[in-house]
């Protein structure tokens, strides 16, 4: 499958050497393969002209397999409590990586940072949402926030989800906050002096945070913003996760010219 979303052209081949800058993605691993995304996404490397598939890994394989087949870069949907692990290995062998996987504060960030002073030359993106959809509504509420009293979000996801709120909800809400800190907005109104724990959702950057889990779901958010006599929801909906692909092989194609961490897929499309 092609992807609308910009391409980086493939032109400069893989010089020798353990740092040497890689400026084109041919060879592709992928980590957490069997997984609902990671299976996803190894369909999609496949179908790509200018990709190639050399490494399908899941859980208790070995990862040294990655640098036995040449791998230039992967992509990473595996689990929170594995990611970290991966990333490790793989900017210490020069291998890019595109990451999918939720779960990074800015603890883990920064450790990653000091992993890629370490390997100049080496690239890291990282995107909580790889669907074009989620990174334009997430981009749409930073822009509606000034202008609101009042926002909450609402992720709704798959019971398999291991962690709540989802990255994308963290993400908006750390967006829109900032959002609102330069806007000079005050703390968004909220009356609540008693009620049962948990009822009023997570708070992440003063923004309250609701995740909902149901069979049939995939990830779907709604951003409800409020004002006098009115209300906006910005809402997305990923139906399939073949929402996600275009974007991780926009991310394996410019991640070559993008040493160090890069954080959000909008980056990647031009939107920042
Ligand atoms: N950024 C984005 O756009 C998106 C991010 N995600 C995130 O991606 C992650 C995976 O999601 P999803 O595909 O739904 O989850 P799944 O559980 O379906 O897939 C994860 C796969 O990774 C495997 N795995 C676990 N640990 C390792 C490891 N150390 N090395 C290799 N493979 C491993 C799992 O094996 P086993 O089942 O045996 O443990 C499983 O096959 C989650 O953090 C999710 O939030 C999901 C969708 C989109
Ligand atoms: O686990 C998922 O499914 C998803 N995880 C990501 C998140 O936590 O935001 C992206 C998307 O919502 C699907």
């Amino acid at each position: 499958m092609r992807t609308t979303l910009p391409d980086v052209p493939a032109q400069v081949s893989r010089p020798p050497g353990r740092f040497l800058r890689v400026t084109a993605v041919r060879r592709v691993g992928v980590l957490g393969a069997r997984g609902k995304v990671g299976a996803e996404v190894c369909r999609a490397v496949e179908s790509a002209d200018d990709l190639e598939l050399v490494a399908a890994l899941d859980v208790d394989d070995a990862l040294e397999q990655l640098s036995e087949a040449g791998a230039d870069a992967v992509v990473d949907f595996t689990h929170p409590d594995a990611v970290m692990g991966n990333l490790e290995f793989c900017v210490g062998r020069g291998i890019h990586a595109v990451v999918g996987t939720t779960g990074f504060d800015d603890e883990r960030l920064r450790t990653l940072e000091g992993w890629l002073t370490d390997a100049p030359g080496v690239g890291v993106l990282i995107a909580p949402n790889f669907s074009i959809g989620a990174v334009l509504m997430m981009r749409f509420a930073a822009a509606a926030a000034p202008y609101y009293e009042s926002v909450e979000i609402i992720e709704l996801h798959h019971p398999t989800k291991a962690d709540a709120p989802s990255g994308t909800a963290r993400r908006t809400a750390e967006l829109v906050a900032a959002a609102r800190r330069e806007a000079g907005s005050g703390p968004v109104p909220d009356a609540t002096s008693t009620g049962l724990e948990g009822a009023r959702g997570a708070e992440v950057d003063g923004i309250h945070v609701h995740s909902v889990r149901a069979r049939g779901l995939v990830a779907h958010q709604e951003v409800v913003l409020g004002g006098v006599g009115e209300t906006l929801t910005i809402r997305h909906d990923s139906m399939d996760r073949a929402s996600f692909t275009p974007g991780v092989l926009a991310g394996l194609r410019a991640i070559g010219d993008r040493p160090g961490l890069t954080v959000g897929l909008e980056h990647v499309l031009g939107l920042d």
